[in-house]
């Protein structure tokens, strides 16, 4: 590969892609979790993918405040004025997706209506209003947003490789995070947190490497809540 393992190579991806190896454990956790994993395999719990679906639309619910958030602070703040167009895009396809989620739920016999959140889901949910605060920088925020996204879009094209058995009423769920469009978007959302993090002094990028770490930690008990192995 030309200039592979080269400085230039490394330019516009190596904050990132060092976080990513530091904290391996940590994303593969995120990333390949039994639940996700038992989706692949076919041997998912539908009680359990039932709570994921509910679960999920109140964080999807809770994930366009959020959204909307770094789409203000991208008009105020980036240095690219193509940043907006890209998270406006993500805008559009979550509006969407809170459709998707009513007709899927409908197929399974859930209502959607008066869903509690979980213990787990209402601290995410905590944790993005935090980041919706005009203090949150946006280097910050972009980063979250980006990890977020690309922990959905991970763990669900897993569900999609060649030799997964993933039932198939559950492959629209699989295609909606794991298809090459919702990558694309991804790819996107990395390149403009990687672009925000080379230009951040210090502090900004500690902070922003510690809000990666949280999404993780958050999403892994995201799935832990959805597989039943968390309490109320
Ligand atoms: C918990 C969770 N994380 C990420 C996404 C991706 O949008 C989602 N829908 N739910």
């Amino acid at each position: 590969m030309v200039g592979e393992g080269t400085v230039e190579a490394a330019g516009g991806q190596a904050v990132i892609a060092g976080w990513m190896d530091k904290h391996r454990e940590m994303y593969r956790r995120a990333t390949k979790h039994p639940f996700v994993l038992s989706i692949r395999g076919g041997t998912v719990d539908l009680s359990s993918f039932k709570r994921w679906l509910e679960q999920d639309y109140v964080f999807v619910r809770g994930f366009v405040p959020f959204v909307a958030s770094v789409l203000l602070k991208a008009s105020r703040e980036s240095d690219d004025e193509t940043d907006m167009e890209t998270i406006l895009g993500g805008m559009a396809s979550l509006y969407e997706e809170l459709s998707w989620f009513r007709t899927e739920a409908f197929k399974w016999g859930l209502p959607l209506l008066d869903i509690i959140p979980r213990r787990a889901n209402q601290d995410y949910c905590r944790f993005l209003r935090s980041l919706e605060e005009p203090e949150a920088d946006y280097t910050t925020t972009m980063v979250a947003l980006w990890a977020i996204e690309t922990v959905y879009q991970e763990s669900f094209s897993l569900c999609l490789e060649d030799g997964s058995k993933t039932p198939p009423e559950l492959m629209e769920t699989c295609q909606r995070w794991g298809n090459a469009g919702f990558r694309g978007y991804c790819d996107s959302l990395r390149r403009i947190a990687e672009r925000r993090l080379e230009m951040a002094q210090a502090g900004i990028q500690k902070n922003a490497e510690a809000a990666f770490e949280r999404v993780l930690e958050l999403e892994v008990s995201f799935w832990d809540m959805s597989s039943g192995s968390s309490p109320l």
